[in-house]
């Protein structure tokens, strides 16, 4: 594999001799310009995908297309959004699509944006950890935050690029050094846990997943993945063999994919479904509704350490309220002393990436 920097480079050579700053779906002829008369896209947020041509941002950019509070939708990439921007503005939905590519439009993508996803950077092979990532996404994620600094110091940001217990870390780093860190606004993005948490409870309790709501802390990684089983609505009890063997699936969803998918990547459509249900609650937090909560790994006081995930309460400003933990049985307790061992050298890691 070529390193990030020199694909990075070669790109941007080659999308400036191609591309005016970004292109507009809808609007790059002439004779389809003539024809716009710029309905669509006044009202909503606006949101970019960075990431975009990716497994998981191709079905991400596709459901915030159908989003009804997104306005106007930017694909950044390093590769292929000229195409993916292309589709994706053929439906007949509200939102505008943009596409941007390469680092050079790194800026224009980000201009204005309410909302930034961040799904970029390499995923898992089986054997790997997250963190076997850090060594590739963590200089990816530190590039897309410089630009976020630069552009839209005052959008929300979720991020989901692994390792997220240090990419998290990583961000916040970058904003503090250009002074534009709000730890209200910045957002790993821990949804699939939950996801996967609802769904396989329910399959144990013989319930419609969409009924069950499993809070899900820690960070997002192996042991640090602490589902609260104790927490479960509606309230529900389970045996010995039951909690050990959700816990254990629920830590090891992504595995069970990486492994499933045998080398062509990890999970991407359920990520996209998570990363939609997430973005749609911080959309809704940004527009005002009351009421908002969702699990996200957030700078954070509910332990000694300085992130942490549990229940956040979203609103205008970002995730305005941080829950506690709530009462943790024998079990959680145990698995909460093992999920801050490993997170705070995952932190640690990601601040020392930045601070050096
Ligand atoms: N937080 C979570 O729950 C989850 C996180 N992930 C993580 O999400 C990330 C992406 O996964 P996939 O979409 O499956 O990978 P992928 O390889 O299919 O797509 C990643 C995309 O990022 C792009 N990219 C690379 N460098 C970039 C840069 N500097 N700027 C902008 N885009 C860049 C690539 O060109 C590619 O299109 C991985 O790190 C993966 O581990 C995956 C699943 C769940
Ligand atoms: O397991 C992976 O590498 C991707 C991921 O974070 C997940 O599916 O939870």
């Amino acid at each position: 594999m070529q390193p990030t920097s020199d694909v990075n480079q070669r790109v941007a050579r080659i999308s400036a001799h191609l591309h005016p700053p970004s292109f507009q779906m809808g609007e790059t002829s002439g004779l389809r310009a003539a024809n716009c008369r710029g309905k669509a896209g006044k009202h909503g947020f606006k949101v970019a995908i960075l990431g975009a041509a990716g497994g998981i941002g191709q079905p991400l950019a596709l459901l915030m297309k159908i989003n009804p509070l997104v306005s106007v939708l930017h694909l950044y990439d390093v590769v292929n959004t000229p195409g993916v921007a292309a589709d994706i503005s053929h439906m007949d939905t509200g939102a505008v699509v943009r596409g941007f590519l390469g680092p050079q439009q790194l800026d224009n993508a980000l201009s204005g944006m309410d909302l930034v996803i961040i799904p970029a950077g390499v995923p898992r092979k089986p054997g790997m950890t997250r963190d076997d990532l850090f060594k590739i996404n963590a200089g990816i994620v530190k590039t897309i935050c410089e630009g976020i600094a630069r552009c839209c110091p005052n959008a929300i940001v979720n991020l989901i690029s692994n390792p997220v217990n240090s990419t998290v870390p990583i961000a916040a780093e970058v904003f503090k050094q250009a002074g534009t860190f709000d730890p209200k606004r910045l957002l790993g993005v821990t949804m699939l846990d939950v996801v996967r948490a609802n769904t396989f409870v329910a399959e144990v309790l013989g319930l419609d997943p969409r009924e069950v709501d499993v809070p899900v802390v820690g960070g997002h990684s192996g042991v640090t993945i602490l589902p609260l089983l104790s927490q479960v609505k509606p309230p529900s009890s389970f045996t010995l063999k039951e909690i050990d063997s959700l816990t254990d699936r629920i830590q090891n969803g992504g595995t069970e994919v990486v492994e499933a998918k045998a080398g062509t990547g990890s999970a991407t459509l359920s990520m996209a479904y998570a990363a939609v249900k997430f973005a749609d609650a911080c959309l809704r937090g940004l527009r005002g509704d009351l009421g908002v909560v969702e699990c996200a790994f957030v700078a954070s006081t509910v332990t000694e350490l300085p992130f942490f995930a549990s229940k956040v309460r979203l609103g205008r400003s970002g995730a305005e309220e941080i829950y506690p933990l709530g009462p943790l049985n024998e079990y959680e307790s145990a698995g909460l002393e093992k999920a801050k061992k490993e997170l705070s050298a995952s932190i640690q890691k990601g601040v020392s990436f930045i601070r050096k």
